[in-house]
């Protein structure tokens, strides 16, 4: 049985319990979103957006409050919970200003009569939301849908129960009606209840690899359209004429963003031989600076993470490294104080096949590769399960082009680190995941392209 509950991770203290749903409660739900559908997607789509709107400034308006929820929640600090509050403006606001235009008939040039696209919502869909970015993950997957005409059940993760209530209420406040968008404390068996019932025409599921391996049989067995974004293990690769500096801080910001619990980290920093010592000793240095301490403290990098069983993970996953064969640079074990807090830590020699290789490491970990060229940074790039996201460092274009152009990745940053915007797509390929979220293109998965033709 999931149990749903708001437990600091930097207290370890449970703040609150909620119930699960009864099955009855949840067949409830399902119906809800059925019926809701039938006359949302009748509502013009200028009224859905001008509803998304009101989203987008209550999120600006509540936004200490909201913030102060997921830092209880999951130990992000006050500085990042902002910034997630403030993302969710961005997105709610950009398919308030974009959707009818991204919706908008798409004519076709044709020999003879006429023809064109017209894009339409498919139905009731589902939604299986992680703990990393409680706001923000549900912020793409409904802020699209919703304008669309979807209508949508919201399973969060069951450490995030009052973000998920706060963001059901949100909705409401802003006049979507009842059925619209309907938050649900579900179980596992639960889910494939919903996602068996023919109510249910897509899951867009954030979360593991196991997670979505699991939702993702289950989805295909049932014929119900998927959008998976996971897991990733992304390059970061420095290239010999990189602007070092830059490159450093680049690297520090991307992997230990969210105390390192994003699926689209910078986790392997591939540098190349002839900076490679430069690189690590300025990237060591600037790791071992950073201030780990009480989320809502001034000045703090990062706070715990966002429970014990995610820091004694994450250490064993460095204990396992280092016993085989990889070199501890700096950390690699817990802060003695109560709270799930791991060191900033920073490994190398990390070793072909062992678990540090393969796996995705969901904290504070950074693990640099020293390789002789530019291919042989490709090579490793791409020696992963996953392909999420990558940044290159380099001050020539043309060679920064040239890996972006091999890289089997779903994006590539160029001289900064990876940075989600609403506007920009966000997805990956491989292990990472299927379907894009965000931009148009997050517009354009759950939709029906009808095509109507006239002779
Ligand atoms: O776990 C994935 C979260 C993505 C964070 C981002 O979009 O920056």
């Amino acid at each position: 049985m999931i149990d749903y509950a708001v437990t600091d991770p930097a207290t370890g203290l449970v703040v609150k319990r909620y119930e699960t749903a009864t099955d009855e409660q949840i067949a409830t739900a399902v119906a809800s979103v059925g019926q809701a559908y039938r006359q949302w997607r009748l509502v013009p789509i200028a009224e859905r957006a001008a509803m998304l709107r009101k989203v987008a400034d209550r999120y600006a308006s509540d936004r200490e409050r909201l913030a102060e929820i997921i830092i209880r929640e999951m130990g992000k600090t006050t500085a990042e919970a902002l910034g997630e509050v403030d993302l969710c403006v961005s997105i709610y606001a950009f398919y308030a200003d974009n959707a009818e235009a991204f919706a908008a008939d798409k004519p076709i040039d044709v020999a003879s009569g006429s023809a064109y696209v017209r894009s339409e919502p498919i139905g009731a869909l589902l939604g299986i939301m992680p703990w990393n970015y409680p706001y923000y993950q549900v912020a793409r997957f409904a802020a699209p849908n919703l304008a669309l005409g979807n209508t949508m059940l919201l399973k969060h993760a069951p450490s995030c129960p009052e973000s998920a209530e706060a963001i059901a209420e949100i909705f409401a406040d802003a006049g979507f009606p009842e059925g619209v968008y309907v938050n649900i404390f579900a179980t596992n068996e639960q889910v494939e209840t919903i996602i068996e019932s023919p109510v249910i025409q897509g899951v867009s599921l954030t979360g593991s690899e196991r997670a979505g391996r699991a939702v993702g049989a289950i989805a295909g067995r049932e014929m119900k359209k998927l959008v998976l974004e996971l897991g990733g293990s992304d390059p970061f690769i420095v290239l010999d004429d990189a602007d070092l500096d830059a490159a450093i801080a680049g690297a520090v910001a991307g992997r230990m963003g969210n105390a390192g619990q994003a699926c689209n980290n910078s986790k392997r920093i591939i540098v190349l031989d002839a900076i490679y010592d430069r690189f690590v000793e300025g990237f060591v240095a600037q790791v071992q600076a950073l201030k780990v301490g009480e989320p809502r403290e001034g000045g703090v990098a990062f706070g715990p993470l966002s429970s014990e069983a995610a820091a004694a993970q994450v250490v064993g996953q460095v204990e396992d490294a280092v016993a085989n064969g990889a070199t501890l640079l700096t950390g690699g074990g817990r802060i003695d104080r109560p709270g799930a807090y791991v060191e900033p830590t920073v490994i190398a020699d990390v070793q072909p096949g062992t678990r540090a290789y393969t796996e995705e490491i969901f904290g504070p970990v950074a693990a640099v590769y020293r390789v002789a060229d530019q291919d042989a940074a490709i090579r490793l790039a791409n020696d992963s399960p996953y392909g999420l996201g990558s940044v290159i460092f380099t001050s020539d274009d043309a060679r920064a082009q040239a890996v972006a152009e091999q890289l089997e990745v779903g994006m590539v940053a160029i001289n900064a680190p990876s940075q989600t915007q609403a506007d920009l797509p966000f997805g990956g390929v491989k292990s990472s995941g299927m379907g894009r979220e965000l931009g148009e293109y997050g517009m354009a998965e759950f939709v029906n392209r009808k095509l109507i033709r006239r002779a």
